[in-house]
């Protein structure tokens, strides 16, 4: 599929796909930044798109800078509409308790997922079809001890009613 892009920074390479079958391209910082622990960041990415109707971008954490520095995405994943034409925009967040993180200019900070999304008419209707989950969530179905029982959790059926 190919997807229009201009680059708002002419020497930021476009977004790349590392390995054939990723479904992520990475982009880039285009600023130098210092984001202490605690604390976020809005940072360009040098480039404007245009997706076609009925797809989506998504702007997801990289795994390897999250794990090794603490580094994520505030809204992760963050949603790149049809029809933005603005720059792409990533608000990073420091996790570490202690270190700050450095990135520059050209760095690989997150990785752009493009997928198909559906618009949905919204119906109203009295009374939703039955399932056997019901309105059971939020760790209905017990947490991460074995001991955790499920009518303890958080929100049960009758809790959420
Ligand atoms: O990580 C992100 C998330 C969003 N955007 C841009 C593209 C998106 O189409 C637009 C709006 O995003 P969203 O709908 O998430 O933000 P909002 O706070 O609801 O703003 P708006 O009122 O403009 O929709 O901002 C980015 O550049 N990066
Ligand atoms: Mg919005």
């Amino acid at each position: 599929m190919e997807v229009a892009i201009r680059r708002i920074d002419t020497d930021v390479p476009l977004p790349a796909y590392a390995h054939d079958g990723d479904a992520g391209a990475d982009l880039v910082t285009t600023v130098d930044v210092r984001i202490s622990p605690g604390e976020r960041a809005v940072v360009p990415t040098g480039i404007a798109l245009a997706l076609p109707p009925g797809y989506a971008g998504f702007v997801h954490p990289r795994s390897g800078l999250a794990a090794r520095r603490g580094l994520s995405i505030v809204n992760a994943p963050g949603t790149i509409d049809a029809g933005y034409r603005g720059e792409v925009k990533v608000c990073l967040v420091n996790l570490d308790p202690a270190e700050p993180i450095a990135l520059v200019r050209g760095d690989r900070i997150a990785q752009l997922v493009i997928q198909r999304v559906e618009r949905a008419r919204f119906v109203e209707v009295a009374a939703l079809p039955d399932t056997v989950r019901g309105a059971g969530g939020y760790g209905s179905t017990g947490g991460a001890s074995a001991l955790t029982s499920p009518s303890t959790s958080p929100m049960n059926e009758e809790e959420s009613r």
